[in-house]
């Protein structure tokens, strides 16, 4: 992805984002008021105990689901003001989500599984299969590229899941436990992967429980009962050679 920088201001901004679920008494209130902001090249960690609204957050962020108040921007652009359809080729175009269990379609190669968002998008087969193998590459998979999913490690798989959610022009990557499945090794390769797409220009917002990898991150966001307890920015990444 050459110099995909978004225009100037936020890549994804939340403000005062609240989310109720359930009504009366069985009500559960699992964002409350939440502010955050996220710049291209940035990599943030999102940490909190179980139930504290991480995996809503994200969802909320990538607009698969609607706060109940707030307002969630994307590129300077306000969620609610936007059609679905506006809705869908955003997350078609611009953001792209990693879920622990990798989502990867069995029946599609790596490449395939990667060039699918270029394609649905109604990019020619041909190009978004060039497209896809250079994000296979940058991800060290070129090699892997004809092998279904089920012909991969765990680790590869993941890297796949990574290649396909920064394929094209895509910025904003919102990625839930992305190393959850992996060994600590295997999971700090993919912060390290993480840092190296926010090197490039894309801003990402990463549920993890691990402390460790965790400091790989810019800034690490700390929610706790649907609230932000804490924001802290570490003084420097791990360098991510
Ligand atoms: N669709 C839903 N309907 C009702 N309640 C929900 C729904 N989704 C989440 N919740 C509740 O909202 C709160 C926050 O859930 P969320 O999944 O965001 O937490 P989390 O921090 O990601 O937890 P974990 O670390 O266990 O994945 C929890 O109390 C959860 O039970």
């Amino acid at each position: 992805m050459p110099e995909a920088r978004p225009p100037a201001g936020h890549l994804l901004e939340l403000r005062r984002v609240s989310k109720r679920y359930g009504t009366a008494a069985a009500e559960v209130h699992a964002l409350r008021e939440v502010d955050l902001s996220l710049e291209a090249g940035t990599l943030v960690a999102v940490m909190g105990p179980s139930g504290s609204g991480k995996s809503t957050l994200l969802t909320i962020a990538g607009s698969l689901e609607a706060p109940s108040g707030g307002e969630v921007l994307v590129e300077g652009r306000a969620l609610s003001s936007m059609s679905r359809n506006a809705k869908a080729a955003l997350r078609r175009r611009t953001i792209g989500f990693v879920f622990q269990d990798y989502n990867l379609l069995p029946g599609l190669s790596a490449a395939e599984n990667v060039s699918l968002p270029l394609e649905l998008d109604g990019v020619p087969a041909r190009r978004a299969r060039a497209v896809g193998m250079e994000s296979l590459e940058r991800l060290g998979l070129a090699a892997r590229a004809a092998h279904f999913p089920d012909e991969l490690s765990g680790g590869e798989r993941q890297r796949v899941a990574i290649a396909r959610a920064v394929v094209g022009e895509r910025r904003l990557l919102l990625a839930d436990e992305p190393s959850g499945a992996l060994d600590s090794e295997n999971g700090q390769a993919v912060m390290r992967l993480l840092l190296d797409a926010c090197a490039r220009g894309v801003g990402a917002l990463v549920v993890t429980h691990d402390e460790h990898l965790a400091s790989f991150a810019h800034r690490v966001v700390r929610l706790k009962d649907g609230r932000v307890e804490s924001e802290s920015v570490l003084s420097h990444a791990k360098d991510a050679s």
